[in-house]
């Protein structure tokens, strides 16, 4: 009896130690695909590999090379696929700084480390327009102001989509604004946008001809953003509205404190006020060739943005920089939220846990994208 209790217990132990190996191989399998998708970006070896974009201009093909003047860069000099052949977030703001701290902020968020002694290399310096890193799959850009500005750079970073044969990208601006009847520091997603009349069209000459091209955002995209917003945890609001896109900062946008103003306060109030009718919840200024640009292009794109200040109460924005900083922070909170999301929690993957594990961030190490040397500095 004594003996086949213990043959017993030692088929038991047996057993026990064969499901721990088969949970332990899965979760090497699962660490495994993670860390060839933090590298390599989405699914490589599934098919071919070609670019899921739509509409461009058929000569694309046909520039050897194509010189995408502003970012510097050019498909002789660089191998796009190779180095741009992964992104699946390209992340935009008005400011070189703001970029480059949210390439450091989302690196943080994705679970990728660069080397202490390395920092972030701006990939677009020698173009001097715009500023540019990657940080795995998630390309982070500066546009400027305006709509001009950002075309420009959303021309060629589409160009640069395309020849890096990039599949469904997902664009997304993180901006600031002014709100129409919501609290300063809330977060306005777009729902689409739309120009001074509320044409939700942007306008371009082209030959001396007016064009116009639709302004509708990704409303499924809109809303998955919202849904990263935590009540419980978030001190902030975040809606979605109609956002009107301004060619100017002043009298585009009904201010009383430009240079020059030849309208009252009270035709800036009704119009202010006809905008909150018309569910218009922010003003500001690259919605509409971001909208247009991307949907032409058939990707998806978002326009995330914090009201700055209330305009229905004033138009000069007196909050502290440290407050606006602050703010400046909600919108990328919330993307960088969406694409960790996004890349650990896919439905298709069946991943239901994110990677704590420190052979993921070994594993990582130096994986955050094109870096350079740079003495002592510090990642985060
Ligand atoms: O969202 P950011 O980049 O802050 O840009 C907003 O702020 C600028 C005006 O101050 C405009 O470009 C407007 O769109
Ligand atoms: O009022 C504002 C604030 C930020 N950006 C704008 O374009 N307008």
């Amino acid at each position: 009896m004594p003996k086949s209790n213990c043959s017993d217990c030692t088929c038991r132990l047996a057993n026990e130690v064969g499901q721990l190996k088969a949970i332990v191989n899965a979760q090497s399998k699962t660490l495994a695909k993670l860390v060839r998708q933090m590298r390599d970006g989405c699914k490589k070896d599934e098919e071919p590999k070609e670019c899921t974009l739509c509409g461009l201009n058929p000569c694309l093909k046909c520039l050897q090379p194509d010189i995408l003047y502003h970012l510097g860069l050019d498909t002789e000099t660089t191998d796009f696929p190779k180095v741009f052949g992964d992104v699946r977030f390209v992340c935009m703001g008005g400011t070189p700084g703001r970029m480059e701290n949210f390439a450091y902020y989302v690196m943080q968020e994705i679970g990728l480390k660069i080397n202490a002694a390395t920092k972030l290399r701006d990939m677009a310096e020698a173009g001097k327009r715009f500023s540019l890193f990657k940080v795995g799959p998630v390309l982070c850009a500066s546009h400027g102001m305006g709509c001009p500005s950002i075309s420009i750079l959303l021309h060629e970073l589409i160009k640069m989509m395309y020849h890096a044969k990039c599949k469904d990208p997902v664009f997304i601006r993180i901006g600031t604004c002014g709100g129409i009847g919501v609290d300063p520091g809330t977060v306005v997603i777009s729902s689409e946008a739309v120009d001074g009349r509320l044409n939700p069209a942007h306008e371009i000459l082209v030959h001396g001809i007016s064009v116009q091209h639709a302004s509708q955002l990704d409303e499924g995209l809109a809303d998955e953003i919202k849904m990263c917003h935590d009540p419980d945890k978030d001190n902030f609001d975040t809606v979605i509205g109609r956002t009107l896109c301004a060619h100017d900062f002043y009298e585009g946008q009904s201010r009383l404190d430009g240079a020059f103003c030849e309208y009252t306060l009270e035709n800036k109030q009704t119009y202010l006020e006809h905008l909150q009718s018309q569910q218009v919840k922010n003003i500001e200024m690259e919605s509409l060739a971001f909208a247009a640009l991307t949907s032409r292009a058939n990707i998806r794109g978002a326009v995330v943005c914090v009201a700055i200040l209330n305009r229905l109460n004033g138009d000069q924005i007196k909050t502290p920089h440290e407050i606006l900083a602050k703010w400046e922070k909600r919108p990328q909170e919330l993307v960088a939220r969406y694409i960790r999301k996004t890349l650990y929690f896919n439905e298709n993957d069946n991943l239901s846990e994110e990677p704590e594990d420190e052979t993921d961030k070994r594993a990582s190490q130096g994986a955050a994208g094109d870096t350079q040397k740079a003495p002592a500095e510090e990642a985060e």
